[in-house]
């Protein structure tokens, strides 16, 4: 499809606002013995390396990929887990970092199986989050940004794989 970007947060802006967020589940889990950090792959890869490293405590990181979208911009309802984790989570903190939340189905998804674990504690930060779009709900700790009824890219996210390494957020215009 033939498309432009348009800029929608800048770069510093998203920066500042995941400094904020480090800040805060830095408070939270004061004192917790194992907090693991769980990205789902990909599009959470670039917010998850910047809000670690606004994490004052130590941490360990986790990776699962799950993929619903394809080359697409809807979601198949259909979350596929392509990737589990690598380490055993029972017992720990565990806070699933994700770039978006749209319709809701990844995350309740993964939260689900997580959730048959049995970790200590299970949390969502996520930097976007778009209300409008939302099918299922999902308890969300932590948002950094709520996003309009747009298809955005940028910043880790992508449209059919493209734009993930563009520093701030954008959003995708139909020409
Ligand atoms: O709330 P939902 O409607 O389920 O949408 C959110 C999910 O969609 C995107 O994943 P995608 O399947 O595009 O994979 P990606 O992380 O590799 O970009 C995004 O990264 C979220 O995981
Ligand atoms: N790129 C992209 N992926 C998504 N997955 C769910 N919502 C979105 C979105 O707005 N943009």
């Amino acid at each position: 499809m033939e498309h432009k970007i348009e800029p929608l947060i800048e770069a510093d802006t998203l920066l500042a606002r995941v400094k904020e967020l480090g800040d805060e589940i830095s408070t939270y889990y004061a004192g917790s013995e194992h907090v693991i950090l769980v990205g789902l792959l990909r599009g959470s890869v670039i917010f998850l390396a910047d809000l670690a490293r606004a994490i004052e405590q130590p941490v360990t990181l986790d990776f699962m990929t799950v993929s619903s979208y394809g080359s697409g911009m809807s979601t198949t309802k259909d979350v596929k887990v392509l990737k589990d984790l690598d380490e055993d989570i029972e017992g720990a903190d565990v806070l699933l970092v994700e770039d978006i939340v749209d319709s809701g189905h990844t995350l309740s998804k993964v939260l689900a199986m997580l959730a048959l674990r049995n970790p200590r504690s299970l949390k969502v930060c996520t930097l976007l989050d778009k209300p409008s779009g939302r099918e299922v709900d999902v308890n969300i700790k932590w948002a950094g940004f709520e996003v309009p009824d747009t298809f955005v890219v940028g910043y880790g996210i992508d449209y059919s794989q493209r734009y993930r390494n563009l520093p701030y957020l954008g959003k995708v215009i139909p020409l």
